[in-house]
């Protein structure tokens, strides 16, 4: 097959969707493989290197949108709709918070197959896992430095020192992400709190982590006392597919505490605070009440070394799949695969996507 790799324009988005390694991987089963000019250079890979590995570079945009299977990491930006044709995109997409794009993945054609929605039969979504992996330690990591009183922040260290008061972390939706946010703040020595809607979750992370930290049932009577009294929230629930619910209200987020930090980490889906809007690494927060808002959608493009190659690890024996076979004979060989088609001969064939938008 052929295979296209388009740079990634987010704002700051510095991952490649395929590695030298993966190219390589590729062009030894037989498949031609063209990589946009300059486009692994933020991850660390150079031209020559994907050119070493059997790729060939190519000058134009245009160039490695135009092959049967195109790789990217990120949705395509509405300056990116020209590209897309009747071939197969594989890529993050999220699009029940995105009608633009899926009505030009529609009028285009396209075999849109989402990352994000590739799930295997235990329910885990092993294409968003890494990057969950990544935003979850990254948010603790931007709620420390937002929490500074020189970003605007209530001026509190997330461990203390001795004698005084330690950050009070609350995190919503105790998943991949979650747990990996809730780990980071704790290892950063703030006192953490985690909430789900899943008793099972809540036991499992009880049993790994034990008294260090403090486990809630998630209601909305609950999120508002606990939303009051935190210097940090962080939200990372996911329903697979569908808009994320909006959980943490506007007039909860009146009662925070001046200068207290809300990362939404699952604004990809829409945010589940109230008066959440998706922000770039470039300008990252505003201000919403007293408190600190940050909404980065595509958190794990600020460390594209780690993010490329935690991404790719995963991404390729799918990616393997689906150039081998086609996406057919992929799809039907591969129930998890199967799951990630979101469009397809012009109709969206996601439910939850289809539900979110009205469909
Ligand atoms: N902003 C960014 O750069 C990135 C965002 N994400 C996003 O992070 C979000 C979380 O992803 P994962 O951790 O992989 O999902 P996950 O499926 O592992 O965890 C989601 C958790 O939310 C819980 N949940 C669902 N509804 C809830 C509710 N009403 N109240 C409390 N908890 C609830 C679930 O029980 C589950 O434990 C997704 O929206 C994902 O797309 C992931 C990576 C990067
Ligand atoms: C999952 C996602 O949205 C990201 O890695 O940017
Ligand atoms: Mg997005």
């Amino acid at each position: 097959m052929r295979v296209g790799v388009p740079a990634e324009t987010k704002n700051n988005e510095g991952r490649i969707a395929l590695t030298p390694a993966g190219a390589h991987a590729l062009v030894e089963r037989g498949h031609e493989v063209r990589v946009l000019a300059g486009a692994g250079v933020a991850s660390g890979f150079s031209d020559d290197e994907y050119r070493e590995a059997g790729a060939i570079i190519v000058d134009t945009a245009e160039e490695a949108w135009a092959q049967e299977l195109v790789l990217k990491v990120k949705e395509p930006t509405p300056a990116e709709y020209g590209f897309l044709t009747d071939n197969i995109l594989f890529t993050y997409l999220h699009l029940a918070a995105d009608k633009p794009l899926t009505e030009a993945l529609m009028a285009a054609g396209t075999t849109a197959v989402a990352y994000e929605t590739v799930q295997l039969p235990d329910r885990s979504l092993p294409l968003l896992n890494p990057m969950s992996e990544i935003a979850g330690r990254l948010s603790a990591q931007e709620g420390a430095t937002h929490l500074k009183a020189t970003n605007g922040g209530r001026g509190i260290l997330m461990g203390g020192v001795p004698g005084t008061e330690r950050a009070n972390v609350v995190v919503i939706g105790g998943g991949v992400a979650g747990e990996h946010a809730a780990a980071t703040a704790l290892g950063m020595g703030a006192d953490v709190t985690i909430m789900d809607v899943s008793l099972p979750r809540l036991r499992q992370l009880d049993s790994l982590y034990g008294r260090r930290i403090k486990t809630l049932a998630s209601n909305s009577y609950a999120l508002a006392e606990q939303v009051a009294k935190a210097d940090l929230v962080i939200g990372s629930v996911l329903i697979p597919g569908a808009a994320a619910p909006k959980l943490v209200t506007d007039a909860m987020i009146k009662t925070a505490r001046p200068g207290a930090v809300f990362v939404d980490i699952a604004i990809d889906q829409g945010g589940c605070f109230e008066g959440s809007k998706a922000t770039t690494h470039a300008d990252p927060t505003f201000k919403l009440h007293d408190a600190v808002m940050y909404c980065v959608a595509n958190m794990p493009g600020a460390v594209p070394a780690t993010a490329t190659a935690a991404l790719t690890n995963t991404t390729l024996p799918y990616v393997l799949k689906v150039a081998d076979k086609g996406w057919e004979a992929a799809a039907d060989a591969d129930a998890a695969l199967a799951l990630g088609l979101n469009v397809a001969g012009g109709q969206v064939v996601n439910e939850p996507v289809k539900v979110a938008l009205g469909l």
